[in-house]
């Protein structure tokens, strides 16, 4: 994972307390330690980043981590701001960091903004990577060759992931509408869409311009060259179940999914006492319906021990990045 020096996108996913922030944070620090520039990022609404470097990692910038090799920062996305206003006010902040705040206007006068007022599911994830996203692209931030996510739970991530398709035909639609303008169906067609009264379009370029914004999430989450999905379970039935369901929408997605990691798996004991067997036999069991399943079975399995104290702080993170990515 940490060869060569293009700039590689790393998603950390799975349900939620499974140790998906531990485990980001231990990726980006053993990153950092071996060469690589690297941020870490959490677009969680609940954030736990700080706690894991037991450092205020909030205000919504970029914070450096002290005690690792190279470079290494870390970014609690704040998703409130992001969907402020009901997600208007973010896409207009979106829109003007990519200097479309004009074109935002003239949306709104489309009703776009009711649109964006009430979002779908997953809307807040999207404004939040493409805003990571941009700013990774302005030359201060260009340094990062590992960019790691910690990502909401898996009903998030899951919604997430149909969101650049809804994008892609509601934008699509407005695009239609555009080339049936000067129709006599023209009316009809907007309505359709907006639901509102017609009015024209007169920048077909920078909406064309905005759909290439939202399908830049999507590419991004379809190229194996630059992206991958890591799913984190715990070795029990409920948790299992709901890292197959996640396997098989990234897989239907097209998201380059190729490891799963088993956290808090027991370490190997001769003289197991009776609630630590019982523990044992049902992470055995949790195994084998790994194993057995279709989906799951095609990953590479990462095993995380279970420590015996909590993992916070760089020493820890650093301690649980060398056990773990190998
Ligand atoms: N392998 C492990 N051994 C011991 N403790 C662990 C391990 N992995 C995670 N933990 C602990 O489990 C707790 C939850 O971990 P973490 O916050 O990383 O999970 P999460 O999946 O990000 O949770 P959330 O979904 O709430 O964001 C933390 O106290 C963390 O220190």
């Amino acid at each position: 994972m940490a060869l060569g020096n293009k700039r590689k996108y790393y998603m950390i996913g799975g349900k939620g307390g499974v140790g998906k922030t531990s485990c980001a944070a231990s990726l980006a620090v053993k990153f950092a330690n071996s060469g690589h520039p690297t941020i870490v990022i959490s677009t969680d609404p609940a954030h736990s980043l700080s706690d894991s470097f037991s450092q205020d990692l909030s205000g919504g910038d970029p914070v450096p981590v002290e005690g690792v090799d190279s470079p290494l920062y870390a970014l609690e996305e704040d998703l409130q701001s992001s969907t402020q206003g009901g997600g208007s006010a973010g896409i207009k902040d979106l829109m003007d960091s990519m200097g479309l705040g004009a074109m935002f206007d003239q949306l709104g006068d489309l009703k776009f903004e009711e649109l964006m007022d009430n979002p779908p599911p997953g809307m807040d994830e999207i404004v939040a990577i493409s805003k990571v996203m941009g700013l990774l692209e302005s030359p201060s931030y260009s340094m990062f060759s590992r960019i790691v996510f910690d990502t909401a739970p898996t009903g998030h991530t899951l919604r997430l992931l149909s969101l650049p398709d809804f994008m892609d035909s509601s934008l699509g639609k407005m695009m239609k509408v555009r080339l049936y303008k000067h129709t006599s169906s023209a009316s009809a067609a907007i309505k359709s869409v907006l639901g509102k009264q017609e009015k024209q379009l007169d920048t077909p370029d920078q909406l064309e311009l905005l759909w290439g914004c939202t399908r830049k999430v999507r590419d991004l989450f379809h190229d194996p060259d630059a992206m991958e999905f890591i799913i984190v379970t715990i070795p029990t039935v409920m948790a299992v179940s709901e890292s197959a369901r996640l396997c098989r929408s990234l897989r239907k997605e097209n998201v380059p999914t190729r490891r799963l990691l088993l956290n808090q798996v027991l370490p190997p004991s001769s003289s197991d006492c009776k609630f630590c067997a019982m523990k044992r036999k049902e992470q055995m069991n949790a195994l084998n319906l790994v194993r057995n399943d279709p989906e799951l079975s095609r990953l590479s399995l990462i095993d995380a021990t279970l420590f015996d104290a909590e993992i916070r702080g760089v020493p820890a993170l650093n301690f649980m990045g060398n056990s773990i990515w190998k």
